[in-house]
């Protein structure tokens, strides 16, 4: 890195740990095509080469904390050599420097002062790495602190907090794999869809604000309510899903029925005006997984069972099993 002008950080450790992996095509060329006209990598082509060909525009949180990773496991076994030359130069010198108290009575040897002088050199080169790598092993964690964070909060709905439609698609796809494994084929996950009623009303008579208020409350009831080993999300505007992998369907059925009734008991107060809470409603949709059946099918039953609920008079639970 050093020879090609790349300064030693995290954004360049991943660049060139993706080069010598091999495994990204595209940024091995165009690397290649650099290095080849002796040209140097300096941090503004680091950077760009990086967006283009690492994180590909955005951020892929999981490739770069796996380069972490990886960066990180190769700057502890350099840590470890380091160390390792350090105590071998460290005993070297001192064997030196008792040979030199020895031959001190005899004849002068310029040769062994001149030895001794490059080993103590040696030494401090050694401390001078291990410090390095230390601080760079400060920086990687760093970066990886904050490469978690940004992949918890690329899942996160902003406005309720709870999962957004990635998460809940990813945690479907997972769930629905598993569903269809023998070890679960007597347990299967259930799925409720619930959607505010006439939030465009709301919308329209209090404002957006006010209906982003509604959002947020509705958010927090099902926080409270949905088990842990649920997935309670925002998959759309005024539209919330609960993922049950392991509840039956008459406990499903109970928690979908207890958000409808909080949410009913619920009076979120417009900023100013405490009396005067508006009464919202929710309807729901809930069905229980068919073995073989992909995602798509699965949510679509749910969401039929949704309208059901909207055409029947909303504020109600209907469930569509089978
Ligand atoms: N405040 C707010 N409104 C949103 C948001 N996302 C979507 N909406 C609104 O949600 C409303 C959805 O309305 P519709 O799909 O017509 O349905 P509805 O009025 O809820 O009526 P029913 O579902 O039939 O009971 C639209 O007015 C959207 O503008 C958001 O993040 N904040």
């Amino acid at each position: 890195m050093k020879r090609h002008g790349s300064a030693l950080h995290p954004v360049n450790y991943t660049l060139w740990y993706e080069y010598v992996r091999g495994e990204n095509p595209a940024l091995r060329a165009a690397m290649d095509r650099y290095l080849a006209q002796h040209l140097q990598l300096d941090d503004a082509i680091a950077d760009a080469m990086y967006r283009r060909f690492v994180t590909g525009g955005g951020i892929d949180a999981t490739l770069i904390e796996r380069t972490a990773e990886g960066v990180s496991t190769v700057l502890t076994g350099m840590a470890e050599s380091a160390a390792r030359a350090g105590d071998q130069t460290a005993q070297y010198g001192t064997s030196l420097s008792r040979l030199s108290q020895e031959l001190a009575g005899s004849a002068h040897s310029p040769a062994l002062e001149e030895m001794l002088n490059t080993t103590r050199q040696m030494q401090v080169a050694v401390t001078e790495m291990q410090q390095r790598l230390s601080d760079s092993q400060n920086e990687i964690g760093q970066l990886r602190a904050e490469l978690r964070r940004v992949h918890e909060e690329s899942r996160l709905d902003s406005l309720t907090g709870l999962a957004n439609r990635r998460a809940f698609d990813q945690r479907l796809a997972a769930c629905l794999a598993e569903a269809d494994t023998p070890a679960r084929r007597y347990q299967r996950p259930c799925l409720m869809i619930a959607d505010i009623d006439h939030f465009k009303r709301i919308n329209d008579t209090y404002g957006h604000p006010y209906g982003d208020h509604v959002l947020r409350a509705v958010g927090t009831i099902l926080k409270e309510v949905t088990p842990a080993d649920c997935l309670a999300a925002r998959i759309g505007g005024e539209e919330f899903a609960v993922l049950m992998p392991s509840s039956s369907l008459s406990e499903a059925r109970s928690l979908a029925e207890s958000v409808r009734l909080r949410v009913a008991a619920a009076r979120v107060r417009r900023q100013g005006q405490d009396d005067d809470a508006t009464r919202i409603t929710i309807s729901i949709g809930l069905t229980l997984f068919r073995h073989g059946e992909n995602g798509t099918a699965f949510m679509e039953r749910a969401d039929q069972a949704l309208y059901t609920s909207k055409d029947s008079g909303r504020d109600r639970v209907t469930v569509l099993a089978g």
